[in-house]
């Protein structure tokens, strides 16, 4: 963009913007869930809410089961930035056979995986500038033999990244919060939470957060496990026998870290604008706080990839799954900050 130049003086040019390069690829997830819906719904919305160009990756079905706006099918990621404006571009996957929204099936579940393997390996490749991943049902892939608790891990895997070194980061207007230990019995918690895992965690969320989120020192606030992060150890040792230690070695580090909190009282407001983020021990204690607070527009993102990597908060929600109901604000969230990322990490590598 030129600026207007003073008369006679030489016109000064204003860095532009760089163009998007590359779309990014939003595997649909489970056919028979609200992942297609809410993805259509936020192509729909694209230019209000001024997101990146992208690309669906799954089942055409399964969209026009909910949805009957334009589709239009591609046969490369490339292609997706041409086609954009004119509709929802698509990749599509092995044909899983008759999709019934609200109605889950084994089919249906290796369709999901194929989508999210063929955007992973997109991503990889370097033929899409990120990843946003629809929503999956645990238990369904479960039974098809996929050996990872979530999509997180299989994705960590696929980058060569062990599962220990990436942080699922959930994120909401004034709220991130990390669970430590991810999908497990509650019961085993204790046993499987180790200092080495709070530090792999924190540290992973240091980077990330100073990389994608331009906070340069970032503050760590370490809840604690117990009632009252342990009473001084009448309630229970693991603050003083795990956390402790993890956010000593963490200080040692030079990182700003705080804690262990009780966990009851480091979620209100006044006590939220103290941290950037919120190491929390389990998965309910990250989750809990953030689904209440930003249900709606909350978003996954995993940290420690070579790749970038966001999806919506929520699940499959089969039980109103065709009906109309879905909001997308949480999936335009996401699609919204894997494109604001992925510029900022453009620039970064241009610079
Ligand atoms: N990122 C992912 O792939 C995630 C997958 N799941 C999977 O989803 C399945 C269902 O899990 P649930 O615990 O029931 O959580 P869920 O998020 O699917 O549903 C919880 C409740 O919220 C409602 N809901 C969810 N998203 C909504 C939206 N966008 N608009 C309006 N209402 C919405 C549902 O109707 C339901 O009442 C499970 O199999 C689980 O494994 C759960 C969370 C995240
Ligand atoms: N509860 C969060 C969730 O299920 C998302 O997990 P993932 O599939 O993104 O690993």
């Amino acid at each position: 963009m030129i600026a207007p130049a003073e008369s006679g003086a030489a016109p000064e040019i204003a860095p532009a913007a760089p163009p998007a390069v590359s779309p990014l690829a939003v595997s649909l997830g489970d056919p028979a869930g609200i992942g297609p819906e809410v993805i259509a719904k936020a192509w729909a919305v694209r230019s209000a809410h001024r997101l990146p160009p992208f690309f669906g990756i799954g089942d055409r079905r399964s969209l026009e089961a909910v949805w009957d706006g334009p589709i239009i099918p591609i046969a490369h990621p490339a292609d997706a930035m041409a086609e954009f404006e004119r509709g929802l571009p698509l990749l599509q996957v092995d044909d899983p056979g008759e999709i019934e929204p609200g109605n889950p099936n084994l089919a249906g579940a290796r369709c999901a995986l194929d989508s999210l393997e063929m955007a992973v390996g997109l991503a990889r490749s370097g033929a899409v500038s990120g990843l946003v991943t629809g929503p999956v049902a645990k238990a369904q892939l479960y039974a098809i033999g996929f050996a990872h608790p979530g999509q997180t891990e299989f994705v960590a895997e696929r980058c060569g990244v062990a599962a220990e070194n990436v942080a699922m980061m959930m994120v909401g207007p004034d709220l991130r919060t990390i669970p430590v230990t991810i999908h497990r019995p509650l019961a085993s918690v204790p046993d499987v939470l180790t200092a080495e895992l709070i530090i792999s965690r924190a540290r992973t969320v240091a980077r990330g957060l100073i990389r994608d989120f331009g906070i340069a020192k970032p503050r760590l606030a370490v809840a604690g496990l117990n009632p009252h992060a342990g009473e001084g150890g009448t309630m229970g040792r693991e603050e003083i026998d795990i956390i402790l230690p993890a956010i000593a070695q963490l200080r040692e580090e030079g990182l700003e870290v705080s804690g262990p909190w009780s966990p009851d009282t480091m979620f209100h407001a006044a006590a939220r604008a103290d941290y950037d983020a919120a190491i929390c021990m389990y998965h309910d204690q990250a989750l809990i706080p953030l689904k209440t607070l930003y249900f709606d527009s909350g978003v996954n993102m995993t940290l420690g990839l070579p790749l970038l990597r966001t999806s919506p908060d929520h699940g499959t929600a089969f039980g109103i799954a065709g009906k109309g109901a879905a909001n997308p604000r949480a999936m335009i969230a996401a699609i919204a900050l894997a494109g604001q990322c992925a510029r900022a990490r453009q620039l970064e590598g241009a610079a």
